[in-house]
């Protein structure tokens, strides 16, 4: 069975060189057709239906059924790449003493781990089932989820079940902060082995990356030389690589990022000239997080020097309790645009298909024949208003 989905008033397809898109420079890089449609089909219990025509809707092919979106527009459904969604518990009151100047450094990482290890797997359940949902109503349809706040090898294994029920992108972040409880150099070292060693191989099979926060201006995150280890270590289990570097300070993150090839280094807050030319010529992407710079208060990255370098960028919500307890891409995009100057064509790819490329997925952040069905509708004629009519819920996952 084939549906035709016509009446699109403007089609993100994320193909720059699709037969008769827009060229002027606000749409620059999108692969933007007006008046458009999109034939899918194949699909069933077990796979998802699949795009097979793209184009104007004037020159559609017939198809067993129709929907007509009636002058929406239509983009790649959102890939969140970075997120944290296993958790439970409260930190509200630390957000409102950052907003009255208390910096933000890592530390109450250790109530929300208190609050996790206490909650039973159907709690933990229910909250993560909740957050994706929050995200697909706002069009995200790919999301990366990482352990991190159980910190034991029960509770982190615990962490990643839960996450690979609702995401493949699934990572490993047992070296997310030492243990408050194992803060002396003794008890650092003895978790940097267990990190390594048995959490590792109890992880592992329930995970497809592993991360660390490598941030030595954080008394509670790791070292260059701690995160190197822990990064090796990972690629010997048959993980692939991902870093969150240069959230605080400028450190050692990006350059071991790009020196070991993970697929991304996420904040990238402050950045030397050399941090910024090894992103220039690397394969890992810099994935920026706009809503923590925002729940933070701390200055936003800036986009326009990577960007300027020739470096590919991301944005992605980074949703957890701390530092930014938002699931909203569509925020994500419009905070890149007002705060970071990224343009909004710019904004849109980072979130579709410089996302995409932070996972190494092909199959997602571009609407293209052969591709699956993976969508999000804008409830207005341009992907414009997205950025423009912020805090209005315009674009939502759209279920075919
Ligand atoms: N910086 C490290 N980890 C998270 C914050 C976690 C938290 O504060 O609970 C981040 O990406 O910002
Ligand atoms: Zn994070």
């Amino acid at each position: 069975m084939s549906m035709l989905i016509t009446g699109i008033k403007e089609l993100v397809t994320g193909d720059p060189e699709v037969e008769g898109a827009i060229t002027d420079p606000l749409h620059a890089g999108l692969g933007v057709l007006r008046d458009a449609a999109i034939v899918i089909g194949g699909g069933g219990e077990d796979s998802a239906p699949t795009v097979q025509w793209v184009g104007h809707a004037a020159a559609a092919p017939a198809a067993d059924w129709a929907i007509d979106l009636e002058g929406r527009s239509v983009v790649p459904g959102f890939v969140d790449s970075h997120s944290h969604l296993v958790f439970a518990g409260d930190r509200s009151a630390e957000f409102a003493a950052r907003m009255s100047g208390t910096p933000y450094d890592g530390g109450g990482i250790a109530t929300t781990v208190e609050a996790t290890r206490s909650a039973s797997d159907p709690e933990l359940r229910t909250l993560l089932q909740h957050r994706v949902q929050e995200m697909r109503a706002q069009g995200t349809t790919t999301v990366e989820v990482k352990s991190g706040y159980g910190l034991t090898v029960e509770d982190e294994v615990r962490a990643l079940r839960l996450a690979r029920e609702v995401t493949t992108e699934v990572t490993y972040l047992g070296a997310h902060v030492v243990p408050p409880d194992r803060r002396d150099a003794a008890g650092r070292a003895a978790y940097l082995d267990l990190v390594c060693g048995e959490m590792l191989e109890a992880c592992a099979p329930h995970a497809r990356w592993i991360d660390v926060f490598c941030e030595p201006a954080s008394p509670h995150a790791f070292d260059g030389e701690e995160s190197r280890r822990v990064l090796e270590a990972g690629r010997a289990a048959g993980l692939e690589l991902r870093v969150h570097g240069n959230q605080l300070s400028e450190g050692p993150g990006v350059q071991l990022a790009v020196e070991l090839g993970a697929a991304s280094v996420d904040h990238c807050t402050f950045l030397s000239d050399a941090d910024v030319e090894a992103l220039a010529g690397s394969g890992t992407v810099a994935t920026l997080l706009p809503g923590v710079e925002f729940s933070t208060r701390q200055p936003y990255p800036d986009a326009r020097r990577l960007i300027g370098a020739g470096a590919q960028v991301a944005i992605a919500t980074d949703c957890n309790p701390g530092t930014c307890y938002s699931s909203s891409m569509p925020l994500m995009i419009a905070l890149a645009v007002r705060e970071m100057g990224m343009t909004p064509a710019e904004a849109l790819r980072a979130a579709t298909a410089g996302g995409a490329a932070a996972l190494r997925r092909t199959d997602v952040g571009r609407i293209a024949v052969g591709l699956r069905a993976d969508f999000a509708l804008v409830d207005a004629p341009s992907w414009l208003h997205i950025p423009y009519r912020v805090g209005v819920p315009v674009v939502r996952a759209l279920e075919v």
